[in-house]
């Protein structure tokens, strides 16, 4: 997926200009960046609801788990996954979405969504996305407030839509240790340009340090 010369601002605030970017379909692609940089924004362009009259990439379908989403509070756990489904299908779901379902989401069924946690509401939500037959897939911060090991699920989930369906999937996470030891394609983003797009590997020799930690910091 590739966008070329965006331009998009929020009022008075110009957020993306000539903007370009490429995501790869090869593999799991990590969206990096400090608060306010334009992640969601970009996102939101992407599956266009930023509102701007030129989507950056036109005619493509997208899948979209936002930030923190607050759908239909009352409705059960089944409920939502019952519409996922409707809209998707049970077919589609992978090896490790299967574990997240049996393993996690099947012991909180009659839970309303009102009454989840942060946490649970990001396994939820993301699980749901992941049954959607779309081309691009985003996910903003689906491990926030996720232990480290459910963490673990959601993103080998997300790297089975690449690898056994070929999907563009698109992750922004803020906790570089869930990611350390993924063989991801990174982009970072700094005040509305991308900073830096490509390997850890790469990462590293353009920051001239073994630390992965260090290397994203100088490039966010
Ligand atoms: N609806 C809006 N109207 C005006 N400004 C907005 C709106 N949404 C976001 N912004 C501003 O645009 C900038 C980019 O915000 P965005 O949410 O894209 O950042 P982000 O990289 O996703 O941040 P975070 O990591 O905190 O989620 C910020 O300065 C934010 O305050």
């Amino acid at each position: 997926m590739k966008i070329t010369n965006y331009a998009f601002a929020y009022k008075d605030q110009p957020i993306f200009d000539d903007f370009s970017v490429e995501f790869s379909s090869d593999y799991l692609n990590v969206l990096l960046g400090e608060n306010g940089s334009g992640k969601s924004t970009l996102f939101d362009a992407i599956a266009g609801v930023n509102g701007a009259r030129n989507q950056p990439i036109p005619n493509q379908s997208v899948a979209y788990k936002v930030q923190q989403p607050v759908l239909f509070p009352n409705l059960t756990v089944q409920e939502i996954i019952n519409l996922f489904t409707q809209i998707g299908s049970v077919k589609l779901e992978t090896e490790t979405g299967r574990l997240i379902r049996e393993d996690f989401l099947s012991k909180i069924l009659s839970r309303k969504m009102g009454q989840l946690s942060g946490g649970e509401r990001q396994l939820l939500f993301s699980y749901g996305t992941h049954l959607l037959d779309r081309d691009i897939y985003l996910f903003d911060e689906p491990t926030a407030g996720v232990s480290f090991s459910n963490a673990e699920y959601i993103l080998k989930m997300m790297q089975e839509l690449v690898d056994a369906r070929g999907k563009t999937v698109v992750v922004t996470l803020h906790d570089l240790k869930e990611i350390e030891t993924m063989n991801a394609h990174l982009v970072t983003l700094q005040a509305g340009k991308v900073s830096f797009s490509g390997t850890k590997a790469g990462m590293l020799d353009l920051a001239g340090t073994p630390d992965f930690e260090a290397a994203v910091k100088q490039l966010v």
